[in-house]
């Protein structure tokens, strides 16, 4: 099975409510799909979002990245050889993780097809069913705290709140949200960057002492403030995991030696794909710390391939936020991945089980 053409679309799903995060308000998930073809027949799918205030990548950087430099090393290349497909995909030019991360994901895809097996399989494989959380967007108080009763009666179990706007009003945010639905579901913070190290620790000391039981803290402070995220894992008792302070393998072994968080969040967004997702979890597997495996604003395409990950590496990966389809209006893939509000199960159809993308506009180079 040789590649023998790339090809991109443009896939639009609006979200159920606006997703409001530290960083950002978006109303419409937006990606670049990918689509491999082979001269066999086989056609394999990835996908990318233009997550620019966190991996830089936007979607003419994502598809000139492919076109221009990934792509051109990729025609003829025997998907047999996977290792050998992935350092030319990862070694092409520098960063432009989500480009990378979009070809991966489709020659993976291709990978599971040409041997009959699920990804996950060909990944050493695993309990086929996992559990995601969902986000809770920054907003109002009480309007935080309808959307979390909201959450949990749809059956989530584990929620994820968004804060790092005000120190003063996050605090109030988090205790009336704890005390809506403590017992009910567990509470995962993330603040996105939006707090100083100071104020970090200041606002988990204070929901620490008013009893409010957290499952972690995600993202503090500035991605690039290393210091700062030591600074509030030395000093806070709930797990404090990284996520946009960490991308590659080598930043994970540095946060780990420097022990500057508890947790890493693994995004195939900013890792390059699923070839450096599983370096990530095996690193950590040998420190013996644990993952959480999140997406950006992803479609059930590029979400798929990280359930399979998920899947395969569950020993390390105890954590998942791929919430992705659960926030979309519908579901614009048919075959692959069954989402089912927290309940994620992966079918045994070869690689990714796509059959079919609705609504893809094509895009031309
Ligand atoms: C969608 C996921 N639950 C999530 O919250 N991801 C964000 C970044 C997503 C974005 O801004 O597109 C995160 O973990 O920071
Ligand atoms: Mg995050």
């Amino acid at each position: 099975m040789k590649i023998t053409q790339i090809k991109f679309g443009m896939l639009r799903v609006p979200l159920k409510t606006p997703f409001k995060t530290a960083l950002r308000t978006v109303e419409t998930v937006e990606d670049i799909v990918v689509q491999i073809h082979t001269d066999t027949g086989n056609i394999g799918y990835g996908e990318a979002p233009a997550t620019a205030v966190i991996t830089g990548d936007t979607h003419g950087s994502i598809v000139e990245a492919i076109d221009k430099f990934i792509a051109p090393r990729l025609i003829g290349q025997e998907i047999a050889n996977l290792n050998r497909i992935t350092q030319l995909i990862q070694t092409a030019l520098e960063k432009n993780t989500s480009a990378k991360a979009a070809v991966e994901i489709a020659v993976y895809d291709l990978f599971g097809q040409l041997y009959g097996a699920p990804l996950y399989k060909m990944l050493g494989g695993g309990d086929p069913v996992i559990t995601t959380d969902i986000t809770i967007s920054v907003d109002y108080i009480d309007k935080m705290v309808a959307d979390s009763i909201a959450a949990v009666d749809r059956g989530f179990e584990s929620l994820k709140i968004k804060v790092g706007k005000d120190i003063g009003l996050d605090i109030e945010r988090v205790k009336a949200i704890y005390a809506a639905v403590e017992g009910r579901a567990l509470l995962r913070l993330d603040a996105n960057q939006g707090w100083t190290a100071k104020q970090a620790v200041y606002a988990m000391h204070t929901l620490e002492d008013a009893g409010v039981l957290l499952e972690l803290l995600e993202q503090p402070v500035k991605a690039q403030d290393i210091d700062g995220l030591k600074y509030v894992t030395d000093r806070v008792h709930t797990p404090v995991m990284a996520d946009e302070s960490v991308f590659g393998p080598m930043e994970v072994v540095e946060l780990i030696k420097l022990r500057a968080a508890d947790i890493i969040n693994i995004k195939l967004m900013k890792t390059g794909g699923i070839s450096n997702a599983i370096r990530i979890a095996d690193i950590a597997a040998l420190y013996g710390v644990e993952c959480m495996i999140g997406c950006m604003l992803e479609t059930s395409i590029s979400v798929a391939a990280a359930v399979h990950v998920a899947v395969a590496k569950a020993n390390v990966i105890t954590k998942v936020d791929l919430d992705g389809p659960s926030l979309s209006k519908f579901n614009p893939v048919d075959g692959g991945v069954i989402f089912n509000e927290s309940e994620i199960s992966v079918t045994d159809a070869p690689g990714l089980g796509i059959r079919e993308i609705r609504g893809l506009e094509p895009i031309e180079v």
